[in-house]
C-alpha cells in the first residue's frame, strides 16, 4: 500500500533539519507542514515564523492561533511526526474555547481588533523620550557642575528606562500585540536594539517559544532553573544544598547582574553557539547580519564614542555610569517578572515520563502566573500590563492597553470553571511572596 504524499512519516531528526527558510517545516499536534510557499504569506511575518520552523512548534502555535487559522495550514501538510522532543499538553479544553469566545465576543462588541491601540505610541514616545533625557543627565557636564550627584540619580532613571522599553517596546513588538503589521513590529524591535545593544531574536526563542510555550514546566520553561544546583532554588525537583539557605540573602546582588549576563552573551547565543539554554537557535537570516551591525553601531556611539569624545568623560566614569543604569535595570525587571512566576501560590507543571501533561495549555497559563494590584493604574503602567499575567499569557497578542477591560472576563470564566485564578492585591504583597519562596526554597525539606 502507498502511503499519500500528506502521510508521510517523518523524523524530529529530519523535522529538526528542515529549520531555514529554503526548507521551513514546522509541526502542529502530530503533522508537519512545509511551510516554503506560506513564509511570505504569514500574517504574523516571516521573522517570527522562520524561529518557529525545524520543531515541534504545537505550544508556541495554539498560543496564539485559532482553529480557523489551522484551516489554512491543512494544504501545506507533508507528513506525520513520528515521535516529538517537546512537551505536550491536553487537547483544549472547553475552558480554553469558551473563554477565547468570550473575549473575541467583546472586541466585536466595542468594535476594535485586539491588536489596535494607537493610544500605546504615547507610551512608546514617553519612554524613548525618557531615555534620552536620563542619558542627557547621566553625561551631561552642565548637570554634573550643578549638582555632582544628578547623574548618578539620571544612571538609575536610566535603567528604569531601559526596563520600562523592554515592557513596552520589546513585548508588543515581539508579540506581535500592536497593530498588524510586520514593519512595524520590525521597527520596534531595532529601536529596542539600538537603545540597549540586546537581540529580541534572542528574546524571541527565549520568551515566546521557551517561557510562554511551556511556562513554569521545569526542563521546558528557560526562566525556570533547573540545573542541579542552580544559584537558585526554587521549586522541588531540585535538589537541595546547604548553601541555598543564604539565598534569602544573595537573591539581590544575584539580580542585579542579569542585563550585564545578557548584554556579555546575547549576540554569542544567536550567532555562534546557536542556543539559548536548550532552546535550538535557527540559522540567522543574512538581514539578522545586517540589522546586528548597525543596531550595535548605534547602540555603541551612544554608549561609548560620544560620552567620550563628546562629553568628555573618562572611560572609567563612563564605565561606572552604565554599571548603576544596568544594576537598577535589572533588579527592577526581575523582581517584576519574578513577582509573577517564582512564588508558592503557582503550579509548576510537570509533563510525565511520555513528555504529556495531563492539563490543557491555557488552564495551566492561569495557573502558573500571579497578578496583583488589578485596577491600580500607577502599577499597571510601571509594570507595563505584567501585572495582568494571567491574562497576557492567556491573550499575548492583545495589545497590554486591554488587559485591565479584559480582566473580569477571565476572572469570571475561571470561576465558571472552576480554575483558580491567582491575585494579590498589590505590588508589595506579591513580591513578599515572592521573596518567601526564595526563603521557603532555601530551607532544607523535611525529607532531605
Ligand atoms: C512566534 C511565532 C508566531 C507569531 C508571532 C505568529 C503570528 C501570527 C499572526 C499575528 C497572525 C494573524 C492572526 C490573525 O489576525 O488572525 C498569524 C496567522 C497565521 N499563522 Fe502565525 N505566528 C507565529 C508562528 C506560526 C507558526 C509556527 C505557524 C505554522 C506552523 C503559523 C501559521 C499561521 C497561520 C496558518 C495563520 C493564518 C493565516 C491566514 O489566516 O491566512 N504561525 N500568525
Amino acid at each position: 500500500m502507498t502511503l499519500k504524499r500528506n502521510e508521510r512519516k517523518i523524523t524530529i531528526k529530519e523535522l529538526e533539519a528542515a529549520n531555514t527558510a529554503r526548507k521551513p517545516w514546522a509541526a502542529v499536534r502530530g503533522n508537519v507542514y512545509d511551510l516554503t510557499k506560506f513564509i511570505d504569506k504569514h500574517p504574523g511575518g516571516k521573522d517570527f515564523l522562520l524561529a518557529a520552523v525545524g520543531r515541534d512548534a504545537t505550544a508556541l502555535y495554539e498560543s496564539l492561533h485559532s482553529d480557523t487559522n489551522t484551516k489554512v495550514l491543512a494544504k501545506y501538510k507533508i507528513g506525520i511526526l513520528l515521535e516529538t522532543n517537546m512537551p505536550q499538553y491536553a487537547k483544549k479544553s472547553k475552558f480554553t474555547n469558551d473563554l477565547e469566545k468570550r473575549v473575541l465576543a467583546y472586541f466585536a462588541s466595542i468594535g476594535r481588533n485586539p491588536r489596535d491601540a494607537p493610544w500605546m505610541l504615547l507610551a512608546y514616545g514617553i519612554l524613548t523620550a525618557a531615555f534620552a533625557v536620563t542619558y542627557y543627565g547621566m553625561f551631561s557636564q552642565s548637570v554634573a557642575q550643578y549638582s555632582p550627584i544628578l547623574p548618578w540619580v539620571a544612571a538609575v532613571l536610566n535603567g528604569w528606562s531601559a526596563a520600562m522599553t523592554g515592557f513596552y517596546l520589546l513585548h508588543d513588538s515581539c508579540h506581535a500585540s500592536f497593530t498588524r503589521k510586520p514593519w512595524v513590529w520590525q521597527a520596534m524591535r531595532r529601536v529596542y536594539e539600538s537603545i540597549t545593544g540586546l537581540s529580541t531574536l534572542v528574546w524571541i526563542y527565549q520568551h515566546s517559544l521557551g517561557h510562554h510555550s511551556f511556562t513554569n514546566v521545569v526542563g521546558a520553561d528557560p526562566d525556570v532553573v533547573d540545573e542541579n544546583p542552580g544559584i537558585l532554588r526554587v521549586h522541588d525537583g531540585q535538589q537541595w544544598w546547604s548553601f541555598y539557605g543564604l539565598q534569602r540573602y544573595y537573591w539581590f546582588p544575584l539580580y542585579t547582574q542579569l542585563i550585564l549576563s545578557r548584554k556579555l552573551t546575547e549576540w554569542k547565543c544567536l550567532f555562534y553557539d546557536r542556543r539559548f539554554k536548550h532552546i535550538k537557535i535557527n540559522p540567522p537570516q543574512t538581514s539578522e547580519y545586517f540589522w546586528c551591525t548597525t543596531v550595535m553601531t548605534v547602540y555603541s556611539i551612544h554608549h561609548f564614542v560620544l560620552p567620550y569624545t563628546y562629553f568628555n568623560h573618562s572611560i572609567l566614569r563612563i564605565l561606572a555610569l552604565h554599571t548603576v543604569t544596568d544594576i537598577a535595570w535589572s533588579t527592577y525587571l526581575t523582581l517584576i517578572v519574578n513577582a509573577s512566576h517564582i512564588n508558592s501560590e503557582v503550579a509548576w507543571p510537570k509533563a510525565d515520563s511520555q513528555g504529556k501533561i495531563s492539563e490543557d495549555w491555557a488552564v495551566l497559563q492561569i495557573k502558573s502566573s500571579l497578578d496583583f494590584a488589578h485596577g491600580d493604574p500607577w502599577t499597571t503602567w510601571l509594570c507595563g500590563g505584567l501585572n495582568y499575567q494571567a491574562v497576557h499569557h492567556m491573550f499575548p497578542y492583545v495589545s497590554q492597553y486591554y488587559y485591565p477591560e479584559i480582566a473580569d472576563i477571565v476572572k469570571d470564566t475561571c470561576k465558571d470553571y472552576g480554575v483558580p485564578y491567582h491575585i494579590k492585591s498589590s505590588i508589595w504583597t506579591a513580591l513578599g511572596g515572592h521573596l518567601g519562596h526564595l526563603s521557603l526554597f532555601g530551607e532544607k525539606p523535611v525529607s532531605s
